[in-house]
């Protein structure tokens, strides 16, 4: 099926030291499935592992496509763009094509561009530096980079954190559209618990060896993460999760 993600007993280390032990899961065509757990767990590496960038030690990553190969969008956890950066907006998105300079491009990329900043709502900052664009503009437009060629499979790490709570809002329900009307398989790493819960079909839990798939109601009910809280009330997290609960508890768990 276009789209679809399996993941089969994926192995990871770094210098010898574990980081992904066999694990295993599958998310479809039309889904939202989290990923979540705590900092270090491995939740970008198993990310960057299912792009090809880090090469597993073992297991089996299968990414289905229209014609074998799937479209992946991509926006990574960290960006540094510099204030001064001379690049315009619309120049930046178009990068996502990967094709040549901007004066060079065809119709049909140019709209491509244009609908992809129009889905995001940025296509008003198409001409501004994206340097000077405020830290919820820039994450629309790395949204846009990453939707420009009408992916089948969707990557996002951590790309609603640091927005105000309606952008956050507003970011997932742009997401999880586009999930739902172009069956776009949607993998998304988030520590607001809330967000999770509200957008997430499914998830996977993973923290030091321990992973947990199914139902994201199922995956946030279960032992696992009533140990790793020492509360079922998810309420109690507030809307940044585990970060409150690190301040609170200090478990030591992280
Ligand atoms: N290229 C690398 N070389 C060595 N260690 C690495 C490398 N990449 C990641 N790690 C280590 O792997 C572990 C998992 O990192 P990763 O970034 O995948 O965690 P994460 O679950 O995404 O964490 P966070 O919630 O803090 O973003 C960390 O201990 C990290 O230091």
């Amino acid at each position: 099926m276009t789209g679809e993600i399996r993941v089969d007993n994926l192995q990871v280390s770094f210098n010898g030291e574990t980081i992904l032990d066999h694990v295993s899961f599958q998310a479809n065509p039309g889904e939202m499935f989290a990923i979540i757990g705590p900092n270090g767990a491995g939740k970008s590496t198993l990310l960057k592992t299912i792009l090809g960038l880090i090469r597993p030690q073992g297991g089996h990553v299968s990414l289905e496509g229209e014609t074998g190969k799937p479209i992946v969008g991509y926006v990574p956890q960290s960006r540094t763009i510099d204030d001064e950066t001379p690049i315009q907006a619309g120049d930046f998105v178009s990068l996502g094509l990967k094709v040549r300079i901007i004066p060079w491009m065809s119709p049909s990329e140019r709209r491509s561009v244009k609908r992809a900043m129009e889905m995001t709502h940025t296509l008003h900052l198409a001409k501004k530096p994206i340097g000077k664009l405020s830290g919820g503009e820039r994450q629309r437009v790395f949204l846009a980079q990453a939707l420009v060629r009408a992916p089948d499979i969707l990557l996002l790490d951590e790309s609603t954190a640091n927005l105000d709570p309606n952008a956050q809002e507003q970011m997932m329900q742009l997401i999880k559209s586009v999930c739902h009307e172009h069956k776009v398989t949607v993998l998304f790493i988030s520590h607001d618990l809330h967000l999770v819960k509200e957008y997430a079909d499914r998830a996977l839990f993973m923290s030091r060896g321990h992973y947990e798939t199914g139902g994201v109601n199922h995956v946030m009910d279960n032992k696992a993460m009533e140990w790793l809280y020492h509360s079922t009330d998810h309420e109690k997290l507030g809307r940044r999760g585990l970060f409150e609960m690190d301040r609170e508890h200090k478990t030591g768990y992280f």
